[in-house]
Order: structure tokens, then C-alpha cells, then sequence
């Protein structure tokens, strides 16, 4: 794929530039001819910057036309490292024959920390001249070392790894690379005594773990007791100023907003503070957008992104586009998010259509499970109640848990076998209080596996001492999906570190309960037997005795698995059963 605006560009080029791709150079070599005279001859022909990465075994791993921002690269912002060089080179043509680099070149090396990164340009007689721009640790502010103009042939002997690798070590202390990349967020919010689930201070510590979870640092935080929402202020035009005095103190360039603001508001905010501001909602998309591993998934947040943004194109200003990174500005995939409103409804009606034939396509696998007769247990709950972890211990597999928030996007389904019966098991997304509603209507693709499951294990998270309001939210999230009559076990996780007062909680909730940690495996055989007995019903142990004329059905006990031991007497077979109440007419035959 080339990545970049390749609107207007002949099929030929194209080619020509695809040809590039997995191209191999040769070891010895930073650049050869083929590839050099292959860049150039396409930026003779269409005019515009065409830029290649190679990676760290000399194979050109990306090709784009246009300029270097890593969000036009989806394969290379996934090898940004946190920390140090990103191993990666790359190389751009200047249409106007300048090798020298720019001052946009220097500043997405920074960025982006490229190992290095060449400009190709032309002398008089229009051989290749190549400047390379490598970062330098110059008493500790990081510069762009520029090297040049080489010949293919002078640039293969420079000797650049010494360089790259002394930045490489130096990039890798912690305390500078802070310095380079950090997001330092104020978090702000408004109390309005309103009817959400958490109260203000859980809701902001949830936030500041929204904030870790998203990338950037919580500095401080700023509350404003009021009646209502400030319709352009957000917490009002005097706390503003406060707000602002305190971004200033704590050298901080970002803002987080505890709620969804409006275009207005994100607007009115940024003038005035110019810092980026973020809202609750753009950053769960944001972690979302990180998350999102299926192809489905990345299609759903990508969509939720651009409903997100359509109405707020205008508040969506000059700061966020400025800093090109960060917190509200990553895609799925690190796709570039768009900006213009028509080229945003064209995406969404493709990603709709997009989602209604992988719609089609998981509906043909649920008609051949129906016929399979495999009952789905899907696990639910608060983000970050360890559901992942139980579903890895049950089904003996590997999905990433972790202590963030929404490690798990993407519903992942699997078959296991609890107590010697085939179950589907789902993990689904965590729920979170204020998820915003387009967000869950995005993932009603996902999430409709729930309707279908024929029990739910609502996993929920006993350290923490909110649970009985997390209870409370993921409750009317399933009532919104239609889904509150399932049959549910409330499975008490991490009873490991249970939150004091909780026996005194969990006793006001109604229904069947089990206690477990899925971490240390405590109390997993019992909700496996749980499981067991709410699905198939409760397991009966009888021995009946079947006359030898009826072998058929002797044999039909064997197919449904449920024969413990078998007796031969002389008028037929003793034979003793386990069976649960779903079998119950097929054994009927022989009770007394
Ligand atoms: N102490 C303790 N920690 C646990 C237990 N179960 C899970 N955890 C930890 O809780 C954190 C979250 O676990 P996950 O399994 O990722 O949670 P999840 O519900 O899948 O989270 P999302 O996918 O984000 O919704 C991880 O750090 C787990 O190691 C437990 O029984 N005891
Ligand atoms: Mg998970």
C-alpha cells in the first residue's frame, strides 16, 4: 500500500513505487541506485515528495507520496517506541532538487525518531545528492545533526552508527525522553450534583486512570461546584483563569474535561487556554483507537471517531492540529483522522457498510452454532474487573489483560470445555460510567453477541470499593442492549484483595453470586460447576436398569456421554447415569 494523497497519480507510478515495497538493499549499503533513481524518477514525474522507510534489516517497509507525518503511516506508528531511536530510516525526494533538509524534515525526525532521515535531491548535471539528518544529544536538548550533500557512492561510507547508537542510549534515560514526548495533563471537572453514577471524586480518579491509560501524565486537577454545565466555559469564565494560572505553573500542554464537551465549548476552552483540550469522550476514544485489535474493531472506533468529530470540526482547533500527536489525534491503525466534513460523511457511510457485511457474515456463523447446539456464556462487566484474566483461566488461553482500562475491544469468542461440556465463552468490552452513547452504538455489533448468549457472567471488580455503582452501570448498559432478563452470575472477582465493607455490599445484591480470584484461581472449580448446573441444570446421579433386547438405546446413553458404570445381571444392564435436567425425557424410559 503507498501511503499518502495518490489521488490523481497513473496507474504506472503507482506500480513503479509498489515495486519498492519488501525491496531488499543490500547490507553493506544505506541506499542503492535502484532505489534512489526509482524515487527520483517518480518525483520527476508527479511533482511531490515521495518518501520511503526501511527497516532494520535494509527492506523498505512503507512508500508514500506527500509529507512525513507518522499518522499517514499505519505500519510505522506501531514501531514507535516509547523510548529511544525507532530503529527505522527514512528517505524522501525534494522535488526542487535541494537536498538540504527542512525544517519540517528536522522536526518529524524528532518526532518520530527515526534512526535517520535523508533528503534526496539533484545536482546541475542531475546526479543524486542525499543529505542525512540524524538527532544529536547536545548537552542534553536534543538537535538535528545535518550530514551532506553525499553521492550514492560517499553516502555508503559514512560511518552513522556510532552516532545513532550514542542517541539511541541517551534517548533511553528516562528523564529526557520525558521531557521529549510526555503529554502533562490538568484534569478538570464539574460537579453538578446530577444524576451520573460516580460521584465527582471516584469520577475523577477514574479519569486520571483514563489519563494514565491514554499516555499522558495527570499533573493536577481542577473541580468547579455548579448548577449546571457552563454552556461555552465549561466550568465557568472565573475558573477559567484559575485554570489557566495553573497550565502556566505546571508548564502543562494539555487540558482533560470530565465530560463531553461541545464544539462551542472545546473552541471557547482552547482560545482561551491554547493548550489542546481533550473530553472524556475523545479519550476513551483515544484508548480505544489504541485497543482495537480486529478489523472489525478498528472499523468501529474509526466510525465512532469521525461521529465524534463531525460536529465538532470547528471546536476541533488550531492546538490539536499544531501538535500533530498525542492524546485526540491517534486513529485505529494510526490512520490519519480526517478533517474535512464531506470526505467524513463518505467515510462513515463506507465504514457503516463495512460493518453491516461483517454483520452478515457473523450472522451465518451464529445460524451454524444455533445447529451446532453450543451454549455461550459471554463475560461482562466494568472495565477492568479482571474479566479477560477469568476468561484466559477458563478457556486455557492468551488474551491480553492488563491493568489498564479497556485492555479488551474486541469481543473474542472461544470454545472450552467446562466440566467436560463444549461452551462458547465470550470476553466483551469493559463498560465504563459516561460511555458515550454513540461509542456503545458503535459496538452494538459487538456487544449484539450478547443477546444471543444464553448466560452471562457479570464479572465484577471486589477491591474496588465503587463496585456496587459499577454494578449499577454495566446493569443499565445490558437493560440499553436488551440484554437485563439473561440469566446472570454475579462472579465476585479479585476476592484476593477484596475493598473493606465488602461482605456488607455485596450481601444487597439479589441473585446467584460466586466468589473467585481469577489471579490466584481461587474458587473457579465451584463456578465452573456453577456454570454447569445454571445451563444444563442441576446433575442428577441415578442407575436404572435397560433389558438387553434394547441395545439402541443402551447405546444412545454412551453417545450422550452420560454412562458412569455398567453392571451385566441376568434380566438386562445395571447401568448408573449422571445426566442433567435437559436430558431428562431421553432417560426417562427406564426410571421407576
Ligand atoms: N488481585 C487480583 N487482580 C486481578 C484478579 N483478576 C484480575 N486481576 C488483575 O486486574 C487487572 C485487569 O484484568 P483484566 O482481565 O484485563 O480485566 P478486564 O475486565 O478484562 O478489563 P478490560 O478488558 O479493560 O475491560 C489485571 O491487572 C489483572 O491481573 C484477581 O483475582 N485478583
Ligand atoms: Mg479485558
Amino acid at each position: 500500500m503507498i501511503n499518502g494523497n495518490i489521488d490523481g497519480i497513473k496507474k504506472t507510478i503507482l506500480d513503479t513505487l509498489e515495486n519498492l515495497i519488501d525491496y531488499r538493499i543490500p547490507k553493506d549499503k544505506i541506499l542503492d541506485e535502484f532505489v534512489v533513481y526509482t524515487l527520483l524518477e517518480v518525483t520527476d514525474a508527479i511533482n511531490k515528495e515521495v518518501l520511503i522507510v526501511i527497516d532494520n534489516s535494509n527492506t523498505v517497509v512503507a512508500v508514500g507520496v506527500g509529507d512525513h507525518k507518522a499518522a499517514t503511516f499505519p505500519d510505522i506508528s506501531k514501531r514507535i517506541k516509547k523510548r529511544g531511536l525507532n530503529g527505522l530510516m527514512s528517505f524522501h525526494t525534494h522535488p526542487n532538487g535541494n537536498p538540504k533538509l527542512s525544517s519540517a524534515d528536522m522536526s518529524s525526525l524528532l518526532d518520530i525518531k527515526f534512526n535517520l532521515i535523508g533528503a534526496i535531491g539533484k545536482n546541475s548535471i542531475k546526479e543524486p545528492l542525499i543529505n542525512l539528518g540524524i538527532i544529536n544529544n547536545d548537552e542534553g536538548n536534543l538537535v538535528v545533526n545535518e550530514y551532506g550533500p553525499f553521492s550514492i557512492n560517499k553516502l555508503n561510507q559514512f560511518h552513522y552508527s556510532e552516532l545513532v547508537e550514542s542517541v539511541d542510549s541517551f534517548l533511553r534515560s528516562k528523564i529526557h525522553v520525558d521531557t521529549l514526548e510526555e503529554e502533562k495533563a490538568i484534569l478538570v471537572g464539574v460537579n453538578t450534583k446530577s444524576e451520573s453514577i460516580l460521584d465527582i471524586e471516584n469520577s475523577m480518579e477514574e479519569l486520571r486512570e483514563l489519563t494514565y491509560t491514554a499516555g499522558a501524565t495527570p499533573i493536577d486537577k481542577l473541580v468547579q461546584n455548579k448548577e449546571r454545565i457552563d454552556n461555552n466555559f465549561y466550568i465557568g469564565k472565573g475558573k477559567l483563569e484559575e485554570l489557566r494560572i495553573m497550565i502556566q505553573n505546571n508548564s502543562c500542554n494539555l487540558v482533560i474535561c470530565n465530560d463531553e464537551l461541545t464544539s462551542i465549548q472545546l473552541k471557547v476552552m482552547e482560545t482561551y487556554l491554547n493548550v489542546k483540550i481533550i473530553d472524556r469522550t475523545s479519550l476513551i476514544l483515544d484508548i480505544f483507537a489504541k485497543h482495537a485489535k480486529t478489523s472489525e474493531g478498528k472499523l468501529q472506533v474509526e466510525l465512532a471517531q469521525l461521529k465524534y468529530r463531525l460536529p465538532r470540526l470547528l471546536g476541533l482547533g488550531k492546538v490539536l492540529s499544531r501538535t500533530g500527536g498525542g492524546i485526540g489525534t491517534r486513529g485505529p491503525g494510526e490512520k490519519k483522522l480526517e478533517t474535512d466534513r464531506r470526505t467524513i460523511y463518505k467515510e462513515i457511510h463506507i465504514l457503516e457498510n463495512k460493518i453491516k457485511s461483517m454483520k452478515n457474515v457473523r450472522q451465518q456463523q451464529k445460524s451454524r452454532r444455533i445447529k451446532n447446539h453450543i451454549p455461550v456464556v459471554s463475560l461482562v462487566g466494568y472495565t477492568n474487573a479482571g474479566k479477560s484474566t477469568l476468561f484466559n483461566l477458563l478457556t486455557a488461553s492468551n488474551v491480553l489483560s492488563e491493568n489498564k482500562l479497556f485492555a479488551t475491544l474486541d469481543a473474542t469468542t472461544r470454545k472450552f470445555k467446562n466440566l467436560d461440556r463444549e461452551l462458547l465463552l465470550s470476553d466483551t468490552v469493559g463498560f465504563i460510567d459516561k460511555l458515550p452513547h454513540d461509542l456503545i452504538k458503535s459496538f452494538e455489533s459487538t456487544l449484539e453477541g450478547l443477546v444471543d448468549s444464553d448466560m452471562l457472567l457479570h464479572v465484577i471488580d471486589s477491591s474496588n470499593k465503587n463496585f456496587l455503582k459499577q454494578i449499577q452501570l454495566v446493569e443499565e448498559v445490558l437493560h440499553s442492549l436488551k440484554c437485563s432478563d439473561k440469566k446472570i452470575i454475579y462472579v465476585f472477582n479479585k476476592i484476593d484483595k477484596m475493598c473493606d465493607d465488602f461482605d456488607s455490599q455485596a450481601s444487597t445484591i439479589r441473585g446467584i453470586k460466586s466468589m473467585i480470584s481469577a489471579k490466584q484461581e481461587i474458587g473457579v472449580q465451584e463456578l465452573s460447576k456453577l456454570i454447569h448446573k445454571e445451563i444444563f441444570g442441576e446433575t442428577i446421579i441415578r442407575e436404572i436398569k435397560v433389558p438387553y433386547f434394547d441395545t439402541k438405546y443402551i447405546s444412545s446413553l454412551h453417545d450422550l456421554g452420560i454412562v458412569l458404570e455398567e453392571k451385566y445381571e441376568e434380566d438386562g444392564i445395571i447401568i448408573k447415569i449422571q445426566y442433567t435436567s435437559e436430558v431428562e425425557y431421553l432417560v426417562q424410559r427406564y426410571i421407576q
